[in-house]
């Protein structure tokens, strides 16, 4: 089987997007793996699937699948790509497109200065629902939110706030993110057995009330030059810790990420504002794969 399929980035967090919205395209967890292969195949973090609206509520359909070829609910980076994507295919004419992904819908808008704004819904904090199950642990409360020590094993361990933004997150702070050992501890926490689907684990510095850095271990894909979804997740942490005000520029690997939330904001909309993430997208190449 021969795939047309279009190589996209935002932020350095990397796509194959397949346009699967004139016929479906069941691709199997070994394709996928395939597809998602630097090596043996086109290579990237995740595959985005754009597919038909499944109600007239929303514009498109978008599936999306980790390089390990596990399915997904959310990703923030694919979903500014997705816009993009859909724009420059003609495939719409509107600048804000509504998709349904497996869990949540979405409102994207693309702007004038090409970069797209996306409204990622509102923060998860129910742990069952993001889900995480402490299993005992007691855990520290800061401003009203708390932090969960994760025993890691080895004599490491590691404090996180845990939400989900669609998609699981568990956020820790660091003094200098560039030193901090992601890849060691990245994968512990992403497989502790506290978070029974699995989670992406974010490393936060806070440079000021206004600006951070990040790196982001992703569930299913490893450490990614951004991840959108983790960007949300860790300005939402900070906030609730009191670490961060209502508007965060983020800096990761790849590029830069703004990030608003009024969720404590005095008389603002309270935990169920959504959130707002905007930054670049755009198309690598394009081509084909024989599957
Ligand atoms: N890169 C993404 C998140 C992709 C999904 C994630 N790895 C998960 O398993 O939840 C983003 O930009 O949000």
């Amino acid at each position: 089987m021969k795939l047309r399929f279009t190589k996209m980035q935002g932020a350095g967090n990397d796509f194959v997007v397949l346009d699967a919205t004139q016929q479906p395209m069941p691709l199997t967890t070994d394709q996928l793996r395939r597809v998602a292969d630097r090596r043996f195949g086109v290579g990237c973090d995740q595959i985005l699937v754009i597919e038909a609206p499944s109600s007239p509520d929303v514009d498109f359909g978008y599936r999306i699948f980790n390089s390990d070829g596990s399915e997904v609910e959310q990703c923030g980076n694919g979903a500014r790509c997705f816009v993009r994507f859909v724009v420059d295919k003609g495939l719409t004419s509107k600048r804000t497109i509504r998709v349904q992904t497996v869990n949540a819908l979405l409102e994207l808008r693309l702007r004038e200065d090409g970069r797209v704004t996306v409204d990622m819904g509102a923060p998860i904090f129910d742990l069952p629902r993001i889900p995480f199950d402490p299993r005992g642990t007691e855990p520290k409360a800061e401003h009203g939110f708390q932090c969960w020590p994760l025993d890691l094993g080895d004599g490491m361990t590691a404090d996180v706030a845990v939400l989900s933004m669609g998609n699981p997150h568990a956020v820790q702070r660091v003094d200098d993110v560039d030193q901090a050992p992601v890849g060691l501890v990245g994968p512990l926490v992403e497989t502790h057995e506290a978070f029974p689907r699995r989670v992406n684990a974010g490393f936060l510095q806070v440079l000021s009330r206004n600006e951070v850095k990040l790196r982001v271990f992703e569930r299913g894909a490893g450490e990614t030059l951004a991840c959108g979804t983790g960007a949300c997740a860790a300005v939402v942490a900070g906030i609730r810790l009191g670490w961060l005000d209502e508007a965060v520029e983020v800096h990761t690997r790849g590029g830069d990420l703004r990030i608003e939330w009024a969720g404590m904001t005095p008389g603002g909309p309270g935990l169920d504002a959504p959130v707002y993430m905007t930054g670049p997208a755009q198309t690598v190449f394009e081509g084909e794969i024989e599957l």
